[in-house]
């Protein structure tokens, strides 16, 4: 993964994914974005599920009303699964022509698993040298939040029942989002609108959460917001507030006794519809091994070893990998979607360790007894 502030030279395209289940607003965001004037040049790539569906391409026009030519039907399947050597494809092809735009919105299908689609800009190095994700949005309908997240009891009564069956996807797209934006909040109460913001927060903590009518957000608060630079990791997980005095519900800070834990393990979430965070803080003025916790990364995102993340982030001191002698004490960033991670120096300065994780069935006690097994030699 590589972002603007790694370059060799050339500039790298920031590349947004848009993701939300169906009718959550996507569409609307999009064209939002293209109508506001924000200073970018933006080439659109929609996934549909087919080329009956890639319907909505001529509708987009630009801030003076012009159609907008730079939109690009993905059909043939999700971006996730069969789709994905075509979004390479046509990155590639757009690529070529990048005096046209500076920006790539990406809309996923409903159902993508954004995880999947993070790796296309991880994995593919010839693509990574020449754009660079800077986001994931995921929109959620307030008014269908609910049943959306599998909690159909919570909807009006006539809503009751229709669950989409994507409760899983929406889900996901909720938990791997660097952006929450909780759209439609004009169909809904004020009391609902605050139960689905802590229903949002209870899955994805650190994520910045928008509200909107129509999707209209603020833009700086969505483009341009480099979540995936290191830095930028670093400085926000260094935001996570400490839990303690969390409200009831909430799993308490504890320490573990079994001879392997002296490092603060929380649950940052109650189990909420499954999803479930672990947020780990490293022993006081411990030092952690970039190379071990590399080792442990492929343990826990590859084995399973410890549940099934879904996303991790994080910030650990540890000395550093340069070859300068004597060896530096530096932050170094832990970033994971799925199965693909790295971990790099970050230039902030940090007094302590914080990971966190994010998935199913996660055993803390394992992640708690891995992040102590990485501590520096001495
Ligand atoms: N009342 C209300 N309707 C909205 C809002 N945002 C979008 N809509 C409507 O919701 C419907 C679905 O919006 P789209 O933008 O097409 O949703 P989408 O996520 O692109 O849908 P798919 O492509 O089917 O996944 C449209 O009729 C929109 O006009 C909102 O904030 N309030």
């Amino acid at each position: 993964m590589d972002t603007p502030s790694e370059g060799d030279g050339e500039v790298r395209i920031p590349v947004t994914v848009l993701t939300g289940v169906l009718g959550a607003g996507k569409t609307t965001l999009l064209r939002y974005i293209l109508e506001k004037p924000h200073g970018y040049r933006v080439a659109v790539i929609q996934n549909e599920f087919s080329e009956e569906m890639g319907m909505e391409a001529p509708l987009f026009t630009d801030a003076k009303g012009d159609t907008i030519k730079d939109v690009y039907e993905l059909p043939n399947g999700c971006l996730c699964c069969s789709a994905k050597d075509g979004l390479i494809g046509m990155l590639d092809v757009l690529l070529e022509q990048k005096d046209r735009f500076d920006y790539v919105l990406v809309e996923a299908t409903g159902i993508a698993d954004p995880e999947s689609v993070c790796e296309v800009f991880w994995v593919d190095d010839g693509l990574g040298s020449r754009v660079y994700l800077d986001g994931v949005l995921a929109l959620v309908d307030a008014y269908h939040v609910f049943s959306y997240l599998g909690k159909s009891e919570a909807e009006p009564e006539a809503e009751k029942g229709k669950a989409l069956g994507l409760e899983a996807e929406a889900l996901k797209q909720v938990a791997c989002a660097d952006v929450l934006i909780l759209n439609k909040v004009d169909l809904v109460s004020e009391d609902r609108r605050s139960r689905a913001c802590a229903v949002l927060r209870e899955i994805n903590p650190t994520a910045r959460m928008l509200e909107s009518r129509f999707a209209e957000v603020p833009l700086g608060e969505i483009l341009g917001l480099q979540a995936f630079d290191k830095d930028r990791l670093a400085a926000a997980v260094l935001a996570i507030p400490a839990m303690d005095g969390q409200e009831p519900g909430h799993e308490h800070a504890h320490s573990h006794s079994d001879g392997h834990g002296h490092c603060n393990c929380e649950g940052i979430l109650p189990r909420a519809h499954g999803i479930e965070s672990v947020l780990l803080h490293g022993e006081d003025g411990a030092l952690y091994d970039p190379d071990k916790v590399r080792s442990w990364m492929a343990d826990v995102l590859w084995e399973g070893s410890a549940g099934f993340v879904y996303r991790c982030k994080g910030l650990f001191r540890g000395p550093s990998e340069e070859e300068a002698e004597p060896r530096e004490t530096v932050a170094h960033a832990l970033q994971g979607v799925g199965k693909l991670f790295e971990i790099e120096e970050a230039k902030v300065s940090s007094a302590g360790s914080k990971l966190l994780f994010v998935g199913r069935g996660l055993k803390r006690d394992a992640l708690a007894a891995g992040l102590q097994k990485c501590q520096a030699d001495t």
